[in-house]
């Protein structure tokens, strides 16, 4: 990739597209091409074929999806299946249209099996039957993967998919209803320190931020302590208590935004389709994985967020909400063989998210 190429990054304003964009920057990228979904809205077909004549990006990153935690995944099961072919396929067709030189379409490690055999190799695509929370989301994922491998069969495009584990970093989603889990246990647990401390600055200028329900910072502290309670962050006697969605014995591999957009960067500077073809009599299985090789239970994940926000309250666990898949840790040697490793640990993440968190409320 030329510093002065046109590079499309879709999805610029999100937790890995704002990376990438940030990444792309520092190494002196500075042809970027970047629409709001309100600017550009990616399910609709005419406008981004209209928009990729105008462009011409000659390399595509495609970020931008609809995107949500296990409970958004299983409520809004249509929408995550609906918006999420449309804008692969109008992204990914319209590459193929206009010439686009490499594109990198970001699907999810939910494509693989329920049950799985652990760790997941790329090979284990379509063997068993899909975890039903996200079973919608997971299907448009493989579309994706199918999509660009059939492209670049039939017309000889370079269309790569990498598939990440769960992803936290800066411009996450900390919406307590719709995010992931890493996001929300911060923002429950740094609430539930502050009830224990009395300390109503800190929650007021919380939900100022990002109201709960439409609640916000000007609420009564009844009205607050009301909505908190609904989301399971409660001050009962002085000891605060935070909930836990599930059991707390799923396991997650949790992987740093900002080394998932190095690992996209990496890929599209130095690999092309080719590389990540095992057997070609039957190409099949071309995504890469992108991961760490680590997981941790819920439980071991709560804990390492109290100690890093310093809360001493206790956590329930709620078995009305669901578990999910009980292990989906990936297998990450064709990504390290492709000559990639991630750097950020947990206990880092953790502690960079928290402050970039507090930093913002
Ligand atoms: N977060 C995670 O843990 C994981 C994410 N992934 C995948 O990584 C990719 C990036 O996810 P992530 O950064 O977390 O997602 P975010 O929700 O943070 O960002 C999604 C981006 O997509 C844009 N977008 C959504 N719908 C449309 C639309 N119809 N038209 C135009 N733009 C749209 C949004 O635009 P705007 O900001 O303007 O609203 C936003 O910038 C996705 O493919 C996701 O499936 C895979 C595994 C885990
Ligand atoms: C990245 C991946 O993300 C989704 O799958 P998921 O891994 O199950 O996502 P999750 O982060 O929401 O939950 C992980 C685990 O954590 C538990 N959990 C506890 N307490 C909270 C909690 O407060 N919020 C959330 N969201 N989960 C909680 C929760 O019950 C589950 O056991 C996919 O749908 C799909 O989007 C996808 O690809």
């Amino acid at each position: 990739m030329d510093k002065s190429s046109k590079i499309y990054v879709a999805g610029h304003r999100g937790l890995v597209g704002s990376a990438i964009v940030k990444n792309l920057k520092s190494r002196g990228y500075h042809n970027l091409v970047v629409k709001t979904h309100k600017e550009l809205d990616l399910t609709n077909t005419e406008a981004v074929s209209n928009f990729f004549k105008a462009e011409q990006p000659k390399y595509v990153f495609l970020a931008a999806a609809k995107v949500g935690g296990i409970v958004a995944n299983n409520t809004y099961r249509a929408d995550f299946i609906y918006e999420n072919l449309m804008i692969q396929n109008n992204v990914i067709h319209q590459s193929y249209v206009h010439k686009v030189e490499k594109l990198l379409f970001l699907g999810s490690t939910c494509i693989y099996p329920k049950n799985c055999p652990q760790p997941m190799k790329e090979d284990y695509l379509l063997t068993d039957t899909l975890e039903y929370t996200n079973e919608p989301y997971a299907i448009a994922k493989i579309a994706g993967i199918k999509m660009c491998e059939s492209y670049n069969l039939q017309y000889g495009t370079n269309f790569i998919s990498v598939m990440p584990t769960n992803l936290y970093g800066p411009n996450d989603n900390f919406d307590l209803e719709k995010s992931h889990v890493l996001p929300a246990l911060i923002r429950k647990v740094a609430l539930g320190k502050a009830l224990e401390d009395k300390n109503w600055d800190y929650i007021s200028s919380d939900l100022n931020k990002l109201p709960i329900k439409g609640v916000n910072g000007s609420a009564s502290e009844e009205e607050i302590k009301q909505v908190l309670s609904d989301f399971g962050v409660v001050l009962n006697q002085s000891k605060a208590s935070v909930e836990i969605w599930g059991t707390g014995k799923p396991k997650r591999e949790f992987l740093w935004s900002e080394d998932m957009a190095d690992a996209c960067v990496y890929i599209m500077r130095e690999r092309d389709f080719v590389d990540v073809v095992k057997d070609i009599k039957e190409v099949r299985n071309t995504h890469i994985n992108i991961g760490t090789g680590e997981d941790i239970s819920i439980a071991q994940l709560a804990d390492l967020i109290a100690t890093t926000v310093g809360y001493k309250g206790a956590f329930v666990f709620n078995t009305n909400k669901p578990d999910g898949t009980m292990k989906k840790l990936t297998d990450v040697t064709k990504l390290n063989n492709l000559g990639w490793k991630h750097k950020v640990n947990l206990e880092e993440g953790i502690a960079s998210l928290y402050n970039w968190y507090i930093a913002k409320t």
